[in-house]
């Protein structure tokens, strides 16, 4: 579905995907997890062939998008960062308008309009105002309009930044029932629960380069250890709690608000932690995720 080697992106002077490789075969559901300006944007807008590449090679579905471009966008929908939803018209109105922009008939677009509400479960609010719905409905409503041409890959970017959880989870249920439908999912994400619950495989990007590529316990295992103790300290007392933890983990990190310790067993070191006299406001003991892979990684914390 998608071939990149050595993909690059450039504005100007600043080069904000320096070359990356990239191979996503049909039906897979793959991450792209990183901080804002990682570059997972810009390489998702040359994916949806909307931006040119400034180097390297790009196929999508074995096509150029540099050629290609009308056909690839035919057969992929795109989830865009903003709801673009037009807020003068209705919820289905919506749908069917931009059914019609891929060519269809009058018939079939208030078909697929119906169809889409049922399967966003939007079909109580088919008459509302776009502006009369949530932040998670709107949501919703895009994601039902990405597939109004019966995709064979949808791109996502950041498909549910800003919602509250609740609302999360149920776009994370409609993902899920898309990948069981074959559809190749492609998403970018700076949650790392997000890229753990919806990822088959996932690569890691900082700073325009792709720092590693796995299934998400694969990257864990690779690149954490079974648990992770933190301590949150007082103000001011991260450094010399973490040089009193050292030997207790096969690493020690120290973010501005706590100290973690690395280990396979997180109990007997939290332990260890309080037989040195160690106090600190709370400890947690708790499973290795891809934030301690991002953070083994690049030295930062995903959310810093
Ligand atoms: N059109 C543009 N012109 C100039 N610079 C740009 C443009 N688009 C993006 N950039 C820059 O390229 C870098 C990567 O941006 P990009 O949006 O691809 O990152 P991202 O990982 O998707 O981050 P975010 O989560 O904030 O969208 C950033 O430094 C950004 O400022």
């Amino acid at each position: 579905m998608i071939e990149a080697h050595g993909l690059r992106k450039t504005y100007g002077e600043f080069e904000a995907v320096k070359g990356i490789d990239v191979v996503v075969g049909r039906g897979e559901a793959f991450g792209f997890l990183g901080p804002n300006g990682a570059g997972k944007s810009s390489t998702m807008r040359m994916i949806a062939a909307v931006s040119p590449t400034s180097g390297g090679t790009l196929r999508i579905l074995g096509r150029d998008p540099a050629r290609d471009g009308s056909e690839i966008r035919a057969r992929i929908g795109v989830c865009p960062q903003e709801d673009s939803l037009d807020t003068d018209l209705t919820v289905y109105e919506n749908l069917v308008v931009y059914t019609r922009y891929f060519g269809f008939s009058r018939a079939h677009a208030r078909a697929k309009a119906d169809e889409l509400l049922e399967f966003v479960k939007l079909t109580e609010k088919r008459n509302q105002m776009v502006d009369d719905l949530s932040g998670g409905m709107k949501r919703r409503l895009t994601i039902a309009r990405s597939l109004v041409n019966n995709p064979e890959m949808l791109l996502l970017d950041e498909p549910t930044t800003g919602l509250d959880p609740q609302a999360r989870h149920v776009v994370w249920d409609q993902l899920y029932r898309l990948k069981q439908m074959g559809v190749t999912l492609v998403l970018t994400t700076h949650y790392m629960d997000e890229a753990e619950q919806l990822c088959d495989r996932l690569v890691v990007m900082d700073d325009g380069r792709i720092v590693a590529e796995g299934a998400p316990h694969e990257l864990i295992a690779r690149y954490s250890t079974r648990e992770v103790v933190e301590l949150r300290m007082g103000v001011g007392e991260n450094e010399a709690a973490a040089e009193r933890v050292e030997d207790l983990g096969e690493r020690v990190e120290v973010l501005p608000d706590r100290v973690l310790i690395y280990t396979a067993d997180g109990e007997k070191a939290a332990e260890a932690a309080a037989d040195r006299g160690l106090a600190p406001r709370s400890t947690l003991v708790r499973r290795s995720t891809l934030e301690d892979v991002f953070l083994r990684l690049t030295g930062r914390a995903l959310d810093a």
